[in-house]
């Protein structure tokens, strides 16, 4: 089944957010494979986001989300890529709707709380980064009251 990559950004920890977005993934349906705490280094964040390295603001982003401890998640369902990136609401939390994460805790594109892997081929792609001694593999018994 498809898995994603959700981490909890520095501010979405200090802000005390964890459960509230762990709890969002939880009432949704989609099933925790990997979780894990940590605060990472430079290198680490510009290898998790290079693909954006040139913007202007990527310097920024670096220092933003090695400020800090983060919660990196591997969650799986399906569509759990898409569904999960509609969880968190747009990029700029402006755009963001209420009822999103961005949208409803969040001001400042720079201050946007949480990741979300953009697609199958990237969730693969941080997962490896992420968990490079893999994830935990188990059944939900609540398997057959969310899936037909
Ligand atoms: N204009 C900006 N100014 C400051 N930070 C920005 C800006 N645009 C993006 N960012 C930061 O860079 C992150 C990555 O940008 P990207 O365009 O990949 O958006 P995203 O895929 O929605 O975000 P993420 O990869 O964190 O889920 C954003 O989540 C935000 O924290």
């Amino acid at each position: 089944m498809e898995l994603s990559f959700i981490m909890i950004k520095p501010d979405g920890v200090q802000r005390g957010l964890v459960g509230e977005i762990i709890s969002r993934f939880e009432r949704k349906g989609f099933i925790l494979k990997a979780l894990k705490f940590l605060q990472i280094e430079k290198s680490f964040a510009e290898k998790h986001y290079e693909d954006l390295a040139g913007k202007p603001f990527f310097d920024g982003l670096v220092e933003y989300v090695t400020s800090g401890p983060v919660v990196a998640m591997v969650w799986c369902g399906n569509g759990v890529v898409l569904t999960g990136r509609k969880m968190l609401g747009a990029t700029k939390p402006a755009d963001s709707a209420p009822g999103t994460i961005r949208g409803d805790f969040a001001v400042d594109v720079g201050r946007n709380v949480i990741h979300g892997s953009d697609s199958v081929e990237s969730a693969q792609k941080e997962i490896a980064l992420w968990f490079p001694d893999g994830i935990t593999e188990w059944r939900s018994s609540l398997h057959s009251w969310i899936y037909e």
